[in-house]
């Protein structure tokens, strides 16, 4: 477990770690979120002891990291790929580590072999591509065995196959009743691997919740209808109160009721349904939502390919100081009723 209480981190007039309260609980993995600079990487660093706070503590299983006895058997960390001797083998990179751990010479082949890298443990790590780096980063992080694991970015560089054996890593870590915190800014790869969450913007705690909570919470969920029979369809929904919106497609959208209710009403008056289905917003909307006033660093927008699939498309003229993405969400797009 790890334990963070007004944990505060000024550089400066900077302000990047504000009064972070929160517990990171084993047998789950906690993903950490927050935008570019919201202070994610200085938090950690906190954790590890790499650099002090101005303010407040942080506990791994009830102690300081300074007063741990075997730190790396403690806390397993991956938190820059790049911060290893690149003269040395990856064999030799991870001995080092393990030597001056009390780690036994052994677990270096197993961790190598865990990581998929007993091919090249010979080789310099300075000729290691990225996704090669992070996996040897892993490797260190799982040398000691330990019950905490720490990853800022694991994912970043590593390929198809590579993100899927992460994942599946870190959700047998937390099974195994680890405490597993990671951060990542890859949305839907965390949808995927996170059981909860523990968002920051500019340094300040913005939720602290369960995946699905946070989504619901943060997110809108509608039905979508479609139907030959479009104004019939209107008709009778506006006979049960229903009011939806409808898209520039033909499609309705209703908030606040559920399909089932909406199927019986068309079934009762036998109005065909070519669509009804339940919508509920991705991880990376509800994130942009919830941090959408948190965000310092804001691209310009310019002509450019359209949005991802699923995502609203933006108003003409829409760009920095406008209202975000997920911000009156679909409402360039509707028009009410009709
Ligand atoms: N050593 C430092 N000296 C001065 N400012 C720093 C230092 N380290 C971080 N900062 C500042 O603290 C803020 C938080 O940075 P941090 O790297 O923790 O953010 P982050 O959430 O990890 O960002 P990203 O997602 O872009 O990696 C930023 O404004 C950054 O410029």
């Amino acid at each position: 477990m790890i334990e963070l209480q007004g944990l505060t981190k000024r550089y400066g007039d900077k302000l990047a770690v504000d009064g972070l309260t929160c517990t990171v609980r084993p047998g789950i993995v906690t993903g950490f979120l927050g935008p570019n600079g919201a202070g994610k990487s200085t938090t950690m660093r906190m954790m590890l002891d790499l650099d002090n706070p101005t303010a407040g503590t942080v506990l791994i299983d009830g102690k300081h990291y300074r007063q741990l006895r075997d730190p790396l058997r403690a806390v397993g960390a991956l938190l820059d790929a790049k911060a290893m001797h690149g003269g040395r083998s990856a064999y030799n990179h991870l001995l080092c580590l393990a030597q001056s751990n009390g780690i036994p010479d052994s677990r270096v082949r197993e961790v190598l072999d865990t990581v998929g890298l007993t091919s090249v443990a010979r080789k310099r790590s300075k000729g290691f591509s990225l996704g090669m780096g992070q996996r040897l980063g892993i490797a260190g992080a799982l040398l000691g065995d330990p019950r905490i694991l720490m990853f800022d970015e694991p994912v970043n560089g590593l390929d198809p196959e590579g993100i899927h054996w992460i994942r599946n890593l870190m959700k047998n870590l937390a099974a195994q009743g680890r405490t597993v915190f990671v951060s990542s800014h890859l949305m839907s790869e965390m949808a995927l691997t996170a059981d909860h969450l523990v968002v920051i913007g500019q340094g300040r705690l913005l939720a602290d919740t369960s995946m699905a909570d946070f989504i619901a919470r943060n997110s809108r969920s509608y039905v979508r209808l479609r139907s030959p029979e479009h104004e019939r369809l209107l008709d009778v929904l506006a006979g049960a109160g229903v009011t939806p919106v409808t898209t520039v497609d033909g499609t309705l959208e209703v908030d606040g009721t559920d399909a089932a209710r909406l199927g019986e009403l068309a079934a009762r008056h036998q109005i065909v349904l070519h669509e009804l289905s339940p919508q509920q917003a991705s991880l990376e909307e509800a994130f942009m939502q919830l941090t959408a006033g948190s965000v310092e660093y804001h691209a310009h927008s310019s002509p450019g390919p359209d949005p991802a699939p699923g995502r609203p498309v933006p108003a003409a003229g829409q760009g920095p100081g406008d209202p975000p993405p997920g911000a009156g969400w679909g409402a360039d797009r509707r028009k009410k009723g009709s």
